[in-house]
């Protein structure tokens, strides 16, 4: 189904009519299946912001035994492990770990998402965490009590199986999964990629200003699954894990949680397709700012300001005119976390890889590499492609990151040569310069 933030109906159609019809909790539901309300969003919530859906299920969540506390493996919401580091930080792609098997969830595909961040709101001190989820097996589901996942596959497909349905979500797709939503994920080989996690704000798609109604991600290219179920007893037992402040917890359950017949409502798993992005760019002169690039953003209480954006750099033309047309360099009082999905980025034509990673913290200088530079001062400014077959992307936040022990030093990805391609950069002050005659 499309339509971002849509209210959605959706029924199995195995199972005709077991939405109710004009109202939510009947006394006795069609099909002899249980009501259960999933709240995103305080019920008094302006309309607007008000995100809920009601779930038809064989079994309401409830139905499990008591959580107990799990290991957490490399997660950690430890933020003073290591001390803060304002330096700029590049990470070489990170290792995809083998796995014998052929079929894991998602808590086993950690392996595969070996970089997970955290933005909380829950300290004065908001911290970005890298890191890896620990490996389990199957029939397991995961939850995240504490906030919402965009995720960004970077190599290999994924299948999110969540109470709402299914969805293939691909490299340069997006798949967000909101907090409280349970799902798993299916892996085909190797398989890694990005995740963002925004604690307290929901994404929403940017306010267009004077764009008009028109542009960027459009609403229509956001899809949403539809209702699938499986009646599915697990006598062995079901693994419900759950992020719950920052630990993780596991329950056991004699029955699938996918058993979800009919659903409605606006609060429901979604995926994007980066290359239904329609750019917006300079068509005289200067470099933009790259806030026109932003798919989707969780705001925060002050106007214009975001817990998260998730902006993206894909394939455009540059024509700018009488122009140093790669990005500026510059300081920014947000912190700037960036991957790449494939190609290159333009400001590093080496070394930002694709399953690597930067982050450039609040007020860290940086900017193109000195090759870069020297090749942009003097090049002939046709109309050319930027950015053939390439996205990167930035989760830009306005809050300070800290990254793990596990970035720092247990990943051994951190690139310490980083710094150097800039060291080359040379001044071309010449205190005799005169404006060139027209
Ligand atoms: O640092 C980066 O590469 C991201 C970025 C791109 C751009 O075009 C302008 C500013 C900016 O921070
Ligand atoms: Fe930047």
């Amino acid at each position: 189904m499309r339509g971002f933030g849509n209210e959605f109906s959706s029924e199995d159609p195995r199972c005709p009519g077991s939405l109710p019809e004009g109202q939510n909790s009947p006394q006795v539901c069609p099909y002899g299946l249980y009501a259960e309300q999933l709240s995103g969003s305080a019920f008094t919530c302006p309309r607007p912001a008000n995100k809920r859906s009601w779930l038809y299920r064989i079994l309401p969540s409830v139905k499990h035994k008591p959580f107990t506390l799990v290991p957490c493996g490399d997660l950690t919401e430890n933020w003073d492990e290591v001390e803060p580091d304002p330096n700029q930080m590049r990470w070489l792609p990170f290792t995809v770990p083998k796995s014998t098997d052929k079929k894991v969830d998602f808590v086993a595909v950690s392996l595969a998402f070996p970089l997970y961040i955290t933005f909380t709101e829950l300290t004065t001190h908001l911290r970005l965490k890298t890191q890896n989820i620990l490996v389990l097996s199957c029939f397991r589901c995961f939850n995240n009590s504490d906030g919402d996942f965009l995720i960004v596959p970077q190599q290999g497909e994924i299948l999110v199986t969540t109470e709402f349905g299914k969805m293939m979500v691909e490299p340069n797709e997006i798949c967000v999964i909101q907090q409280g939503m349970r799902f798993s994920v299916d892996v085909f080989g190797e398989t890694r990629g990005y995740i963002l996690e925004v604690y307290g704000a929901h994404f929403e798609l940017p306010d267009l200003g004077p764009i008009g109604a028109n542009g960027l991600a459009n609403p229509r290219d956001f899809l949403y699954p539809v209702a699938w179920y499986e009646d599915r007893k697990v006598p062995t037992g079901y693994t419900v894990i759950n992020k719950y402040q920052g630990k993780l917890f596991a329950c056991q359950q004699d029955f699938s949680p996918f058993n979800v017949v009919a659903w409605h409502g606006n609060y429901a798993p979604y995926k994007y397709n980066l290359k239904n992005f329609m750019v917006i760019n300079c068509v005289a002169f200067d470099h933009a700012d790259p806030s026109i690039f932003t798919v989707l953003t969780a705001k925060s209480t002050k106007p214009g300001v975001a817990v998260a954006d998730f902006v993206i750099f894909p394939p455009r033309w540059g024509v700018a005119d009488h122009t140093f047309r790669p990005p500026y360099y510059h300081r920014n009082c947000m912190s700037e976390f960036m991957g790449l999905i494939e190609g290159h980025y333009e400001a590093k034509e080496e070394g930002f890889l694709p399953g690597g990673a930067s982050l450039h913290s609040i007020m860290t200088p940086h900017g193109p590499d000195a090759d870069c530079f020297e090749k942009n001062c003097t090049a002939e400014l046709q109309p050319e492609r930027v950015a053939e077959e390439t996205m990167a992307f930035m989760f830009e936040s306005s809050f300070s990151m800290a990254v793990t022990k596990w970035g720092l030093q247990t990943c051994q990805k951190l690139d310490k040569t980083y710094h150097q391609c800039w060291e080359p950069l040379r001044s071309h002050f010449n205190p005799n310069w005169k404006p060139s005659k027209k």
